[in-house]
Order: structure tokens, then sequence, then C-alpha cells
């Protein structure tokens, strides 16, 4: 059997908006069954690092690869392994959940029967009387069970996630949290682009901070530098990672 590469990989990558460069040799993993914080102050280059993952932006240099699939040559194939979820979560106010997930999946090409979506949405933590009420009257944290449960469903390997948590009360976002240790015991690679620092020193495997383009520090949930978020937020307080409440 060939061995098994981590179903994230980024190597070296260069990258630049025109003039502006943003990636200058950033080099990041994500193993199978793990979740890694990826922070950084405003504009280091976080959601671009997401977007070079899902194909939507096209590096200059270096190596980039989804589940060994490149998604500059074959965004398609990149992306049929992804589940993303971007900040602000795209469904439709005029439909239910049931609705919302059973037309995102068909879009996905994976669409499934409604016992297993209910099922899905049950596992997201939304509970049963929100199951057809149209999405108008939802709460942020009730989309993105929605939008997680669409990606639990989904059954991919690699989860790409732009700050999450922003906007849910402390409820809410621990409610995620317990959902993303969930996902990760599923063996999906989770990439979670964050300002919450307590959030990933909570659930987070690795912590990598963006600082000039590349990842100059990674902090591990494990082992002689387990994370010591004092340390790690006066450290990096000036590159903007916040501590939430
Ligand atoms: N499509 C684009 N075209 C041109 N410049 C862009 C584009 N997307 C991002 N940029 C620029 O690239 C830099 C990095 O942006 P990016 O969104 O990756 O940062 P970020 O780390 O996610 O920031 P934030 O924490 O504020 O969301 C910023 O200076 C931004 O203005």
């Amino acid at each position: 059997m060939p061995p098994m590469t981590d179903p994230i990989l980024i190597d070296d990558l260069t990258l630049a908006y025109g003039t502006q460069r943003v990636l200058s040799g950033l080099s990041l993993r994500v193993p199978a069954g793990s979740i890694t914080a990826l922070l950084g102050g405003n504009g280091a280059g976080k959601s671009t690092t997401l977007s070079a993952l899902l194909g939507f932006t096209r590096a200059q240099s270096g190596s980039i690869a989804v589940c060994g699939i490149d998604p500059a040559a074959d965004p398609d194939g990149a992306r049929r392994h992804i589940a993303y979820l971007p900040e602000n979560v795209a469904l439709y106010e005029h439909l239910s959940a049931v609705e919302n997930a059973d037309y995102l999946l068909a879009l996905s090409g994976e669409r499934q029967p409604r016992d297993a979506i209910v099922e899905g949405l049950a596992a997201a933590g939304l509970q049963e009387q929100a199951w057809d009420q149209r999405l108008g009257g939802f709460s942020k944290g009730m989309r993105q069970k929605v939008a997680i449960a669409v990606a639990l469903l989904r059954r991919v390997p690699v989860l790409l996630l732009d700050e999450p948590t922003s906007g849910l009360d402390p409820r809410a976002t621990a409610d995620f949290n317990a959902l993303l240790v969930q996902v990760r015991a599923r063996g999906t690679a989770v990439l979670m682009v964050t300002h919450d620092l307590l959030s990933a020193a909570d659930i987070a495997d690795r912590i990598a901070f963006i600082e000039a383009g590349r990842v100059a520090h990674e902090a591990s949930a494990s082992g002689a530098e387990r994370f010591d978020v004092r340390a790690l937020h006066a450290r990096f307080q000036a590159g903007g990672a916040k501590v939430a409440a």
C-alpha cells in the first residue's frame, strides 16, 4: 500500500496579488484526524491560504496539495475532498434547514434521503423543531449548525473553516467547538482560521501563527511545547491574535 499523505500539505508557498506579496514561503501540514488553528494579524494571509487550498487563488511557487491533488491544476478534484465554511455561511433564507441541506448536497452531487439529513442536523445539535423551519429567523449559531451538518453529511476528509466562531456567544462557541471535536474523531483534517486564541487552545492539536507571509511559530497541544495561552497571547498580541471572552 502507498504511504498515507497528510490531507493538507503546503510547502514553501509564495503567493502575490499583483505586486503585493502575501505569502512568502508558507509551509503547513494538517494530518487526518486533527485540528490546526491558523492565527495571525489582519491581512496576514490566513484567508488567502484557504483560497489557495480551494483553488481560487494561484501561488507563484511552492507546492500545495489536498489529498494529493494540486488545487491549482485540478480545483474541482481538490474541492470534492473539501467542506468549506466561510465566515458568513451562504444559505437560502426562504428554505428550511432540511431543504437547505438537501439542496446543497444535491449541488455537490451527494444527495441523501431525509432520514440521513435530519440525522445530520441532529448530530450538529440543531433542535428538532427547527428542522423544517425557514432559515429567516435562525441565529448565526443555528446557521452554522446547518452548514456543519452538510459538511458532516458529505463525509469529506478535509474541513476548512474561516473564523467560524466570530459573532457566536460563548455557549454557541462551546457547542461549535464540541462539534469540531466530533468531526476530528471521524478522521477529518480540520484547518480553522481564527482570531480566537482561547478556542484554538481549547480544541486544536496545533496552533500555527502566520507572520510576514509564513508560519512563524507553531505550538502543539501535547509534549514539551504544550499551549501556554498567556505566553502565546503576549507573544502574538502585536500580530493581532486576540483572546476572545
Ligand atoms: N482577491 C484579492 N485581491 C487583491 N488583494 C487581496 C485579495 N484578497 C486578499 N487580498 C489582500 O491580501 C492580504 C491578505 O488578505 P487575507 O484576507 O488573506 O488576510 P487574513 O489574514 O485572512 O486577514 P483578516 O484577519 O483580516 O481576515 C490583505 O492585504 C488583503 O487586502
